[in-house]
């Protein structure tokens, strides 16, 4: 199935009453001297992370608002990849991804100096969360990750022309403040003319590990290139294991985890780490899914429409509330407050809950009417009305009531208590 194919696989292109276009979105262009200002001249201190090709800095515009900044490592370096990220992120825009908010395009001392401005996500990656962070994430956060991974490559493929990100991997997508993940990094994201000859005349490329085997010429590539690279992903989300990891034989996940799966081993797929899910037909479902996404050839794959819905119906089936703790991202000072007393670092955002979902997270964690507050933040999210948390209280260290129907509860040293629990 070649790129041409985009064109079929989209219902939009086709359908008789296309949808009304959306609201232009709003792409600011920077003064390169701001931003350098507001990142403390790209100091190390505001640096959330680097990757290959460039570093990424945290910074503060004048409302307040935090950004992420977004400097090539070389300055000749790359051009092509920023120019892309703009043209296809100035075109998309959801809740789903990480979005484009500006750039600079200006020539200092005869120097071209190329920054992006992106939405900030404060809560790290979902590979951090999966294979840094020492209490890895519950069965439910982990279909809340894997379906809203999904919605983000099916935005993009549903979109007119569709959008091909090539480079979905779990580095590649953020978690922000509510725990949500969205997905970044749109230097190799093609659109999908057919007509186009950016296109045909692109080389392959991607991040060995979840590149599709059989994505080797340009007239390869498809949406379902990126299906390929999701069902590596949710491999991963299953057993916690990297895509490759060269301490284990084979270091591959898909040779290692797809013989399992036909056997029907799935015992042997599920992380360690935590408890398996306890439903069998859940544990069998997750899995073929994932084994369908990195079938050898693509015509076979689902689209990425049937994963979400499957992953939708699947995730029914597991309460957000099976929660085991999440603490990642917790060593950027970028990107927490202290807390006053233990020193432990809790997340400097708010969330609301309402007091029926706090009473059940109590009562999971069963720890006498007392919780840290970073458990509650993560259990909070989705589902909540009308208890509020002052980031405040937690980055001042003072005893503050929290607001809302839960009068009872109050913030002490960035631990909620509540009479009501
Ligand atoms: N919007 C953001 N908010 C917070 N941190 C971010 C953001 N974008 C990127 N980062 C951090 O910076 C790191 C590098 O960013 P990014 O993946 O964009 O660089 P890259 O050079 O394109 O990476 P690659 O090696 O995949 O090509 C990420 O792993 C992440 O830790």
């Amino acid at each position: 199935m070649g790129y041409l194919s985009c064109k079929a696989e989209s219902s939009v292109l086709t359908s008789p009453h296309p949808p009304p276009p959306p609201p232009p979105i709003k792409i600011q262009q920077f003064q390169y001297t701001d931003l350098e200002a507001a990142t403390d001249g790209f100091s190390e201190q505001k640096l959330l992370g680097k990757g290959s090709h460039r570093s990424v800095y945290k910074a503060v515009l004048r409302g307040g608002r935090p950004v992420a900044v977004k400097k090539p490592s070389h300055l000749s370096h790359n051009s092509h990849e920023f120019d892309n990220e703009i043209d296809v992120l100035s075109k998309i825009h959801s809740p789903r991804l990480v979005n484009l908010l500006g750039f600079t395009n200006e020539s200092l001392d005869d120097q071209h100096q190329r920054l992006l401005v992106v939405e900030f996500m404060c809560n790290g990656t979902l590979y951090d969360s999966l294979h840094l962070n020492p209490r890895p994430p519950s069965w439910g956060r982990r279909m809340r990750f894997a379906l809203q991974t999904a919605k983000a490559i099916d935005t993009l493929h549903s979109s007119n022309p569709p959008v091909i990100h090539r480079d979905i991997k779990s580095a590649n997508v953020l978690l922000d403040k509510n725990l949500n993940a969205r997905l970044g990094d749109f230097g190799l994201a093609l659109r999908c003319h057919h007509d186009n000859v950016r296109l045909r005349s692109t080389p392959p490329a991607g991040t060995i590990g979840y590149l599709d085997p059989g994505y080797v010429t340009p007239e390869n590539l498809c949406t379902r290139t990126d299906v390929f690279s999701f069902g590596i992903l949710l491999l991963e989300i299953i057993s916690g294991r990297k895509a490759i990891d060269v301490s284990h034989s084979p270091p591959s996940i898909v040779d290692w985890a797809i013989p399992l799966i036909r056997r029907g081993k799935l015992s042997g797929i599920y992380d360690p780490r935590i408890a398996p899910p306890k439903d069998a037909s859940f544990r069998k479902q997750l899995a073929v899914m994932a084994a369908k996404c990195v079938r050898s050839s693509s015509e076979r794959r689902p689209s990425m429409k049937d994963v979400v819905e499957g992953l939708t119906l699947l995730a029914k089936s597991v309460p957000v509330n099976a929660w085991n703790g999440f603490s990642i991202a917790m060593t950027n000072p970028c990107i927490v407050a202290e807390d006053a007393v233990g020193g432990r670092p809790v997340e400097c955002g708010s969330a609301k809950l309402s007091s029926r979902s706090s009473r059940r997270v109590y009562s999971d964690l069963g720890v006498g009417g007392r919780s840290n507050l970073m458990d509650l933040l993560a259990e909070a999210d989705g589902d909540c009305e009308s208890l509020s948390i002052q980031p405040s209280a937690l980055r001042l260290g003072r005893n503050h009531s929290v607001r809302g129907n839960s009068s009872n509860s109050m913030i002490r040293h960035g631990r909620l208590y509540s009479k009501e629990f």
